[in-house]
């Protein structure tokens, strides 16, 4: 499986945010999008997901067992937000997200009850998610990734309110991901321990081109 990014421009409001973003990243392959504020790597996120359209270029995940996918069919997008309902309970959350989003081809997604002892809250998931502590949330938020299978993880400062333990684990969540054939695209200020990612540095306005990722 491949995702394959050829001259991705986008724009917010009328503004060209940035423009010619070429990648391509193979399954078992994570890239990290790096830049300082407001160089965009949120907007490229979304526009991977298919939130925000492109102003022109394409992205496209290919594999060998099915025609071309548009990335964000065979993503997960972890935002800024957490996308849980404070009044239900960690369990129904994550029971809702499982039916919801279903297992794309290649995988299958791990029961609820699993995913919530992979991300280390084994006991409070009966609790409604607004009680919970901030890294408990975000860590909650993790445990959506793993409850349908998506050969794509899009993850948007994924590690913002999180202890050192809770960081390391994530870590081992997405080396695992990558593991078993997946592919991540994270953008973060903080390492994230990703041994061997690939890393794409956005400038702002400026094109973006092979030479600037490695
Ligand atoms: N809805 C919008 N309308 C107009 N401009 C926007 C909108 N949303 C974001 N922008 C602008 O787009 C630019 C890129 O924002 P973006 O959130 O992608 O940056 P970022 O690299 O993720 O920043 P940070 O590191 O602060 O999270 C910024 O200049 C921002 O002000």
């Amino acid at each position: 499986m491949r995702l394959v990014a050829e001259g991705l421009s986008a724009k917010r409001g009328e503004d060209l945010i940035f423009q010619d973003i070429s990648f391509e990243i193979a399954g078992g392959e994570a890239l990290v999008v790096k830049g300082p504020n407001g160089s965009g790597k949120s907007t490229l996120l979304r526009v991977l997901a298919g939130l925000l359209p492109a102003e022109s270029g394409t992205a496209k995940l290919l594999a060998a067992a099915h025609p071309v996918e548009r990335v964000g069919e065979g993503a997960h997008y972890l935002g800024h937000r957490n996308a849980m309902k404070r009044e239900l309970t960690v369990e129904e959350n994550l029971a809702f997200w499982k039916a919801f989003f279903g297992d794309f081809a290649g995988g299958q997604g791990m029961a609820v009850d699993a995913a919530v002892e992979a991300v280390g809250l084994g006991g409070i998931a009966h609790l409604p998610f607004g009680y919970l502590s901030a890294g408990q949330q975000r860590r909650m938020a993790m445990a959506k990734l793993l409850v349908a299978w998506r050969p794509v993880w899009i993850l948007d400062e994924p590690t913002a309110a999180l202890d050192i333990a809770a960081e390391e684990m994530f870590s081992d969540l997405v080396m695992a991901h990558l593991a078993r054939g997946g592919l991540a695209i994270a953008a973060t200020h903080q390492p994230l321990g990703l041994t061997g990612a690939r890393e794409l540095r956005m400038a702002g306005f400026a094109p973006v081109d092979a030479g600037s990722w490695a």
